[in-house]
């Protein structure tokens, strides 16, 4: 190592460990005092134990001498009393400190969990919770103060816990220093440094290593979860995939874990071999010197300054060793605090959504227009949208189709403002929306999303939460529920439309998929109870049964008067019935129309339509 990287090493150790001390003072005052002062003690407690061991055996022979009642005796009654006092301490404090050490740590855990869900939620569009990048920080963040092992809390608990370690170095130190010398004693202190500088040196490069693993680590947790869900158990026995993706994880583990292994070994070999010799000889030279200074009369140590001297240096010595309830944490535990500091600035990088303070207008009348709108998603060069130009009326309902992957949820994002448009403009009666207050505008919409959020939560709420300053609104939730025909189903449940969708909780239900979208569904009408007045409807009857299906429309059509209707289908049957029909294609718009004028025109719509038809009519033959 050069003295230029020693150097930068050195600056480094210091900043992480001012790090952890700085998120350490967010335990609180109290806590971290109470913690220091703890360890204080389990610092304190193991000299005073070799201080008082050592009297109490150079105690011993006078008392031997003098016998049983005499004031020699009574001496060594006293020292072998605080003898075992100092050995029972550190039996009783160990515990109070592991305490201290988890209350620090949970604290600082819990914080810092909140700091990530508050970012997590803090961002206006969905782009950094899209993004890959910022999604492995993100999850690698989650998983660490998920596990409790790694954490910060633990890092910062580390650090507390050296506090003990070191005050029990200097005790040895003061009783090496006050009975045999100083600068031995400060030769002993330094070899102990060194050591453990060594130690640190070796636990910081592996951990430097593990970090670089964190994609493969993230792999094997997915792989491990999906050999165990619910959600992928019928695909992996219907196609015995099974051993494939138990081989599938052991290989995986075996990707991450053999380099851990190569790295532990190339690193920790040597350094362990030269850390051991170096604390050989040390070893080897305190007892010599230590033992040379005994037997020199005139250096007057007695019996109990020998013992004192040889338990201190030994213990002192122990102390260049690896330190459990400490290095592994703080070495390791404040990477997932760099991830969330990583996390948080990723999102900070996004551009956040510029929102007005204009209210938008009720009620709206005439167009929602795409003015040019371009697109494409952060990270990726591909358009989506080039220059797309779409007008949605006002009061009318719009139907949107075009082949998977033809942008149509994408152009929902857009409108939610999930995304702002790379260029161009939407418009609302010849407003930019962008000049809406963003809650006010998204409190215009109601949405039912392709893949549309399944909270486990009361089935009531599932469907309040389409507006949920509104949530109290017991009969517009019942009749959002019955306008979806659910109210049959959910009144059977265990608690009625209290029951929680979600099986592991008690008294939970789940429900079909069909039953799922129908909730959805209801959301989005709870929404339109409350001021929502554009519905948007990604594949609302992709899971309804047929005569569901066939409902659908009419019964969406009375709920829904008035209201914008912005509807995704592939399902033609549903599609015919919108007042106009919007086909993409190429980012564009490439048809647009009734469904009489679009069949009329021969083009691309006709031409999906009479396919879904014919499948149909073919179908019909044959069963018939
Ligand atoms: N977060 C994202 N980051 C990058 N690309 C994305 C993202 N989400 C979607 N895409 C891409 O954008 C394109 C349009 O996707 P979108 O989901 O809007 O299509 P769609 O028309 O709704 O398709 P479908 O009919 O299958 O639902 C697809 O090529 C998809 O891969």
């Amino acid at each position: 190592m050069t003295p230029e990287t020693r150097r930068q090493t050195l600056i480094r150790l210091t900043r992480d460990r001012l790090e952890i001390a700085r998120l350490t003072g967010r335990a609180g005052s109290p806590m971290i005092v109470a913690a220091v002062l703890v360890n204080l003690v389990v610092g304190l407690l193991p000299p005073a134990f070799v201080v008082a061991s050592s009297i109490l055996l150079g105690k011993v022979p006078a008392a031997v001498v003098a016998g049983l009642g005499s004031p020699e005796w009574d001496d060594l009654v006293i020292a072998f009393l605080l003898a075992a006092a100092a050995f029972v301490g550190q039996q009783i404090v160990a515990p109070v400190q592991e305490l201290f050490g988890k209350l620090v740590a949970r604290r600082i855990d819990g914080l810092v969990s909140d700091e990530l869900m508050a970012i997590a939620t803090s961002t206006d569009g969905i782009g950094p919770l899209e993004d890959p990048g910022l999604v492995e920080h993100l999850r690698v963040a989650a998983r660490e103060l998920e596990n409790w092992l790694f954490s910060p809390g633990e890092a910062c608990a580390g650090l507390v816990a050296l506090v003990g370690r070191y005050t029990q170095l200097a005790g040895y130190a003061v009783v090496v220093g006050v009975l045999l010398s100083w600068p031995a004693a400060a030769a002993m202190t330094a070899a102990v440094v060194l050591q453990r500088y060594g130690q640190r040196g070796g636990l910081r490069m592996f951990a430097e290593e593990r970090f670089l693993l964190d994609p493969q680590e993230l792999r094997n947790d997915y792989l491990r979860e999906v050999a165990s869900a619910a959600g992928s158990a019928k695909e992996m026995r219907v196609f015995g995939l099974h051993h494939f993706f138990v081989d599938f994880w052991r290989q995986s583990y075996l990707e991450w874990l053999v380099p851990v292994w190569k790295a532990r070994r190339r690193i920790y070999l040597w350094r362990f071999l030269g850390i051991t010799s170096f604390s050989l000889v040390i070893t080897a030279a305190v007892l010599a010197f230590t033992g040379r200074v005994a037997t020199d009369v005139t250096a007057g140590l007695t019996l109990t300054g020998f013992a004192m001297v040889m338990q201190a240096a030994l213990g002192a010595l122990r102390l260049g060793e690896y330190y459990p309830e400490s290095d592994l944490q703080t070495a390791l535990g404040m990477h997932a605090y760099q991830k969330v500091k990583s996390f948080r600035e990723g999102v900070a990088g996004y551009a956040g959504q510029t929102a007005g303070e204009v209210a938008p207008p009720t009620p709206a009348t005439g167009m929602i227009q795409f003015d040019r709108v371009s697109f494409h998603y952060p990270g990726d060069k591909r358009m989506i949208f080039q220059e797309l130009d779409l007008t949605i009326p006002i009061g009318q309902c719009t139907a949107l189709v075009g082949v998977n992957g033809a942008g149509k949820t994408t152009l929902v994002k857009l409108l939610a403002r999930l995304y702002e448009p790379t260029s161009g403009t939407i418009w609302l009666d010849g407003v930019d929306i962008r000049s809406y207050g963003l809650d006010e505008w998204r409190a215009r919409l109601g949405v039912t999303f392709q893949e549309f959020a399944r909270f486990e939560v009361a089935a009531a709420d599932n469907v309040g939460f389409g507006a949920v300053e509104h949530l109290d609104d017991r009969a517009g939730i019942r009749s959002a529920i019955e306008a979806v025909n659910l109210h049959e189903l959910l009144d059977n449940l265990p608690r009625g439309i209290q029951t929680p969708l979600a099986r592991h909780l008690e008294d939970g239900a789940d429900l079909s998929g069909g039953q799922w979208q129908r909730v959805a569904l209801a959301r989005a009408l709870f929404g339109l109870r409350h001021g929502a007045s554009i519905l948007v409807l990604d594949e609302p009857t992709a899971s309804l049964d047929v005569r569901a299906e066939a409902g659908f429309f009419r019964e969406f059509a009375q709920l829904t008067e008035g209201a914008t209707t912005l509807l995704i289908s592939h399902r033609f049957s549903t599609v015919r019935q919108a007042d106009r029909i919007v086909v993409l294609d190429g980012g564009r718009v490439a048809e647009s129309g009734s469904h009489d004028e679009l069949m009329a025109q021969e083009g691309e719509y006709a031409r999906l339509f009479r396919l879904q038809a014919d499948r149909f009519t073919g179908q019909t033959a044959r069963t018939a």
